[in-house]
């Protein structure tokens, strides 16, 4: 049986997370989203880094520390799922997601109280709950985006091995009784050199992982800069295409459909020329802006044309993209543009169409046009689906 030191293990994941800080610190962007998920990683592997510390200070190997830099861990996990959610676009209030990170915090410390059995049960059963909730958000933020970066999938792996390893060590610290081992690491012999070597890596994993997800994301960024619209911001007509195939050719794999929407605003010809195309252009950007604040980060928005708009949009069902276009129709008729001339209200016309497994995205939108005709016809501010 392969011999494994703990206390070497726990140094190795410390001198880890120094490296994961520093990693983190490499990262340059301006986008202030992105930015925050950078700091949270951050203190995660700050948090994580503390072990180092305090293992290498005299005099080491001493229970009070290790429970200590147990509490540290457990912030650090906390932190690291927090910035998890980030990266996948879903925004956690910062309160929510450092109260948490505190709780756990207090529950780890305020466990070293308890006599030695109670508190190896303890730790195991907050760990547990931590990696299992963390492994069941990680997965379902991914299978619910269509994106699927491999680093973001081997992410989730590492998020299920660590949740089965709590889940092992804590099934053993109920029914094996002690003695218990002076690391505070309590399971079967087995899963010591697996545990060991797990822990050590495990930030390592996690800092690199994170490090290729976020360049991804950058480099993806870059690149819709460079097939956006000058104007307004959104991805332009050539963008549309690139992007939107690989969307529908990543959508094969999954369950979710892609509705395409058409969107055009109303009698803007009368905008341009009751108050000139300057305000024109600014109705335009309002608009883009307010449309895009209601998508979610997997959806695609461009501008097709003119004054016409296309979104390409994952749903589950045709009920969510019924919802999300009347959402969208409604956001713009009661969002005026607050222009130097006053406010401009402006209403958009919506068609649908749902792309299917033997259509182009060239037969989807031209579908989703036809219902925008009709829509246009049938009195404008409204939307139109296609059957089927
Ligand atoms: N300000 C501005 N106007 C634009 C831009 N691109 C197109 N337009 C204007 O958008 C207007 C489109 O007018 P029409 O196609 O007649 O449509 P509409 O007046 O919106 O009427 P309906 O679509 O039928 O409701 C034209 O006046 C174009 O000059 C742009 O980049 N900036």
């Amino acid at each position: 049986m392969l011999v494994v030191d703990i206390l070497t293990c726990y140094a190795v994941a410390g001198i880890g997370s120094v490296v994961g800080l520093g990693l983190m610190s490499f990262i340059q962007t301006d986008q202030p989203r992105l930015l925050q998920t950078l700091n949270i990683y951050r203190w995660a592997f700050a948090a994580l880094s503390v072990m180092s510390i305090i293992l290498f200070a005299p005099p080491p190997q001493v229970p009070a520390l290790t429970k200590a830099l147990i509490g540290f861990a457990g912030m650090g996990v906390c932190l690291i799922a927090w910035a998890f959610r980030q990266l996948n676009g879903r925004r956690t209030h910062p309160y929510l997601g450092a109260g948490l990170t505190l709780v756990v915090g207090a529950l780890l410390w305020a466990a070293a109280l308890l006599p030695e059995a109670e508190y190896v049960r303890a730790v195991a059963v907050i760990f547990a709950v931590l990696s299992v909730a963390m492994a069941v958000d990680q997965g379902w933020l991914i299978m619910s985006s269509v994106r699927g970066h491999i680093s973001e999938l081997s992410l989730m792996g590492v998020a299920l091995a660590f949740a089965l390893h709590w889940l092992v060590v804590a099934y053993h610290a109920f029914t094996v009784p002690g003695p218990y081992p002076p690391d505070w690491l309590h399971g079967p012999v087995w899963l010591r050199p697996v545990s060991g070597i797990g822990v050590a890596l495990l930030p390592l994993a996690v800092a690199a992982l994170a490090f290729s997800t976020i360049n991804a994301r950058l480099s993806q960024q870059l690149r819709a800069r460079a097939l956006s619209d000058d104007l307004t911001g959104a991805l332009s007509r050539r963008g549309l295409r690139e992007l939107g195939e690989r969307m529908l050719a990543i959508q094969q794999h999954q369950s979710s459909q892609i509705a395409v929407l058409m969107m055009d605003l109303d009698h803007f010809k009368a905008v341009n020329d009751r108050y000139g195309h300057l305000i024109g252009d600014d109705v335009l950007r309002h608009v883009t802006q307010v449309i895009r604040d209601r998508l979610r980060d997997d959806a695609l928005l461009a501008r097709y044309g003119g004054e016409e708009f296309t979104v390409l949009l994952p749903v589950k069902s045709a009920q969510e993209a019924y919802g999300v276009a009347e959402r969208l129709r409604k956001a713009v008729e009661t969002h005026p543009c607050e222009t130097k001339v006053g406010p401009i209200r402006i209403t958009i016309s919506i068609g649908v169409s749902f792309h299917q497994a033997s259509t182009s995205l060239e037969e989807d939108l031209a579908k989703a046009d036809g219902r925008l005709y009709v829509a246009k016809n049938n009195g404008r501010n409204r939307v139109e689906f296609a059957e089927g």
